[in-house]
């Protein structure tokens, strides 16, 4: 366990002598705040406001070898069978690879596969958007429906979100529409076809496995829509299926037998986790659809130019490493569980979401990768916001309230450049005003003494004192946020995650944790279907407190 290295001990008796040393001290030190900054192809990161010296940043280094970092990011993009668990080997770096850079898996190129799904992807969505292939009537597919949950729902829905008013992807989707529905709540499906016509509609299912229940329900409550409003144009099923499903999956032969046309169904591979598949078909699919190829190609690029960086980059500069172990320090050392992700861009407004599967959904375990329980909580509790709405929000909470380990993003260019005349700035330099003054707000926090010199009343000012020393760091994009950097962002936030896992030692790449929900949602979904068919069917297998809830539902 990496808790019994010598270099945890440091880290933990070091821990207790950074704690007498205030932010605001830590911040007059102008050559450590210059030492705490690192820099990739675009991306500044500052973490100069982390309660860290160069002597915690070398302890966390040799916490990294402890760990063997470095060997276990080499055995994940050598295709070894990390994932311990399923016996699979984690490979999402192969589906952002160029067709020249080979990566194997069980002795195979993987990459020649990825390319020819891209390639497969290019050709079908280029004949959607031209009108070549086209509805059942005839029409042009304009609208695009994409059901698929978790993994397989919240990355795609992060950069469609990402990139609706960058110039070039908005220009590729003009006329267009992408939904996305997720959740088997009817009232998500009635959401996601509200007003759309089946005629010029297309269903992609996203399904890894193609059993997920709530996916395959609104599979066939989607069907039916489209089968139904078709066949009142007299288009038969097999018609109304063949020209308006397509399907993503692993599991080809599932999505064939639920009817779909093999010439339908993209596929991807096990070495692909769910919730890292964003880059396979499973986004892909739906984005080059909506936005074209050319818009999913430079995604892409972004992604794998931060893998490059994760496998080349020495520790000390390496972004993702630097995250991951500021994640390690703030929550094994410094006893903070939550962090929050604050994007200074209104276009990543379902980043947070998305990350937050990855991260929580990987490193929520409790035992090692040998399976014995780890003597320390791992995992963070992963929420966010854009700012500046988290500032009227629960930003209360992390100035004044429990300490919260934030991640401030932003870019230096906006999306949409506004700057109204008579008005003193920009109005993304106004959004950036508050970029910059939050993590020093943060971390200086204000005292009682300077509140007394500024007249405040003596019996306001515990209310009015901020204690500071709250740690965060600064990410700042040198462009505005395109294509490209919405791949960089994604890749660097999914490797934060995969870091951490090595270091704590435990398997970043299972979701046992999901499993047992979903085991007695079968039993209550039986008894449901007994229930609602006899009245007086006995309620069976459930105990008190469950069985008087379901009776009053029953009732
Ligand atoms: O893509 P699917 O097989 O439908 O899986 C969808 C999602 O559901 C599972 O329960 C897992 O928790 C997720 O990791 C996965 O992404």
């Amino acid at each position: 366990m990496i808790n019994d290295t010598p270099q945890w001990t440091r880290l933990a008796a070091h821990a207790k002598t950074i704690e007498s040393t205030h932010l605001r001290t830590l911040l007059k030190d102008e050559a450590r705040n210059a030492a705490l900054t690192a820099e990739h192809n675009g991306i500044t990161l500052d973490y100069s406001r982390q309660n860290a010296t160069l002597e915690t940043m070398d302890l966390l280094f040799d916490l990294a070898e402890a760990a063997h970092l470095r060997e276990k990011l080499a055995a994940i993009a050598s295709g070894d069978h990390v994932n311990a668990t399923e016996d699979r080997a984690v490979m999402h770096m192969a589906l952002r690879s160029p067709a020249n850079k080979p990566m194997y898996v069980d002795g195979k190129n993987v990459v020649e596969d990825v390319h020819e799904v891209l390639a497969a992807i290019r050709r079908f969505s280029d004949r959607v958007r031209s009108g070549e292939a086209h509805g059942a009537t005839g029409k042009k597919l304009l609208n695009i429906v994409s059901i698929g949950i978790g993994g397989s729902y919240l990355g795609p829905e992060y950069v469609f979100e990402a990139l609706r008013h960058e110039k070039v992807a908005k220009a590729a989707a003009a006329g267009r529409t992408l939904r996305f529905l997720a959740n088997v709540d009817p009232v998500d499906a009635a959401r996601a076809v509200e007003g759309l016509n089946p005629e010029d509609t297309l269903v992609v299912v996203v399904s890894k496995t193609f059993t997920t229940a709530e996916t395959m329900l609104n599979a066939r409550t989607l069907r039916k829509w489209l089968v139904d409003g078709l066949a009142a144009k007299g288009v038969s099923a097999a018609d109304a299926i063949r020209h308006h499903m397509i399907a993503v999956s692993a599991a080809v032969p599932k999505a064939q037998e639920f009817g779909i046309a093999p010439e339908n169904v993209f596929g991807f591979w096990d070495w692909v986790g769910g919730r890292y598949s964003v880059c396979s078909a499973v986004g892909i699919v739906p984005l080059a659809l909506h936005y074209g190829a050319d818009v999913t190609d430079a995604f892409l690029a972004g992604a794998h130019d931060l893998d490059e960086h994760l496998l080349n980059a020495p520790l000390r500069q390496n972004l993702p490493v630097l995250l991951g172990l500021l994640g390690i320090w703030n929550s094994s050392f410094q006893g903070h569980a939550t962090r929050a992700m604050l994007p200074y861009a209104q276009a990543l407004l379902r980043f947070a979401a998305h990350i937050q599967q990855v991260d929580m959904e990987s490193n929520g375990k409790r035992v090692a990768l040998d399976g014995s329980v780890l003597p320390f909580a791992a995992g963070e509790i992963n929420f966010g916001e854009p700012g500046t709405n988290g500032q009227h929000s629960f930003y209360q909470l992390i100035h004044q309230g429990r300490v919260v380990p934030c991640d401030f993003i932003a870019f230096c260019k906006s999306q949409t450049p506004t700057h109204l005349a008579g008005e003193k700035v920009s109005n993304h330099d106004e959004l950036m005003s508050n970029f910059f003054a939050q993590p020093d707000a943060l971390a200086n926090g204000k005292t009682v003494e300077e509140l007394a010199a500024e007249g405040v009343p003596a019996a306001l000012r515990p209310h009015k004192a901020f204690p500071g020393n709250r740690p965060s760091l600064s990410l700042l994009f040198h462009g505005s946020l395109d294509a490209f950097a919405c791949g960089q962002l994604l890749a660097l936030y999914e490797h934060r995650t995969v870091v951490q896992g090595a270091i704590w030692g435990l398997n970043s790449f299972d979701q046992w944790g999901v499993e047992l929900g979903k085991v007695l949602a079968t039993q209550v979904r039986n008894q449901l279907s007994a229930s609602r068919a006899d009245a007086a069917a006995e309620l069976k297998g459930f105990n008190s407190s469950t069985a008087s809830l379901l009776k009053r539902y029953l009732a």
